[in-house]
């Protein structure tokens, strides 16, 4: 799709990279980087410790310039979102921080506070709002991070290592959030170690080797939180309204007296649960096919 907007000379990107150098003291740390980045999609880089990964994406995000080479933004401005690598444990409680990010942002005050709510909800922070995150421990100070970034639905987010310090509840939390991000048309990309968020989450995986992208892979049955699709009765509006609403559920239609629901893989045991503790009735699920789990696996050991 991306390839044939392309020949059509539709496909400008959101931001796009062209023999980008980096140089630190005199030392290239990335050569002749270039790169596009498109609209709704999810790039993830991989590759050792020290290899460019972080200065990549402060490249994109435009908060470093490159020595040579250009970095443009084909729309003309562009919304980001940027998760850094580390962030300081300051003395603001997360609803003061973030309400005033998002005010900076220009964000609506109402919608904006919506959204963090539902966002500390879905992160499992909403018991911490109030309290100082000099208090924090690494994993909360990431959450927080990760909602400042993702808080006013951004064209581009820039994350750098997003499951550093969670909890598994956490990264499987955080992947729904992402995915649906996706979904609405957020480009993401993202510095990973973890082979569960490339397989679930990337459409391309990019291989750094001392600041050279030295390997790409593409593949198109590799598809982002790959659906299955369930086929269920559901009881009533109210329970229609809350599976429909879960983050895992891509699509809900009505089909005759059923739903045909697309879930991601990550989802089904959850929106199975929700269906069948409402009262509905589960008449089939069909997997997805092909997600080449084994791709993530190569290219994370190259990168090793
Ligand atoms: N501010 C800086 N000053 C000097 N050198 C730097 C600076 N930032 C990064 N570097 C160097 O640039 C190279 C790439 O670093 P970068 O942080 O981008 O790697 P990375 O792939 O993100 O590593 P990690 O997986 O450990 O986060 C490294 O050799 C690093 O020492």
């Amino acid at each position: 799709m991306a390839d044939k907007r392309e020949a059509e000379g539709r496909d400008d990107g959101l931001v796009i990279l062209r023999d980008t150098v980096k140089t630190y003291n005199g030392r290239n740390v990335l050569h002749n980087i270039s790169l596009k980045v498109r609209q709704g999609e999810c790039i993830a880089l991989i590759g050792k410790n020290g290899s460019g990964k972080s200065t990549l994406l402060r490249l994109l995000a435009g908060l470093s310039r490159p020595a040579s080479g250009t970095r443009t933004v084909p729309g003309g401005s562009l919304r980001i979102g940027y998760v850094p690598e580390r962030f300081p444990p300051i003395v603001f409680t997360p609803w003061e921080f973030l309400s005033s990010t998002a005010a900076v942002r220009g964000l609506d005050k109402h919608a904006a506070e919506e959204e963090l709510n539902v966002l500390l909800r879905q992160l499992d922070m909403e018991h911490a709002m109030h309290v100082k995150m000099n208090q924090f421990s690494k994993g909360m100070l990431q959450k927080i991070n990760l909602i400042q970034a993702i808080a006013g639905k951004p064209d581009l987010l820039l994350l750098d290592e997003p499951l550093s310090g969670l909890d598994v509840k956490a990264q499987e939390n955080l992947l729904h959030v992402l995915l649906a991000q996706k979904r609405s048309g957020t480009a993401i990309v993202m510095s990973v170690h973890e082979s569960k968020l490339i397989e679930r989450a990337a459409d391309r995986v990019l291989l750094i080797q001392e600041g050279r992208i030295v390997k790409e892979s593409r593949e198109e049955r590799w598809q982002p939180g790959a659906v299955a699709e369930v086929s269920a009765r559901i009881p009533g509006p109210e329970a229609l309204a809350e599976i429909a609403a879960h983050p895992g559920v891509a699509d809900c239609t009505p089909d005759s007296d059923v739903y045909l629901l697309q879930v991601e893989e990550g989802s089904i045991d959850q929106v199975l649960r929700i269906i069948l503790d409402r009262g509905g009735s589960v008449l089939s699920v069909i997997p997805a096919e092909g997600i080449d789990a084994r791709m993530g696996e190569r290219l994370q050991a190259a990168a090793r």
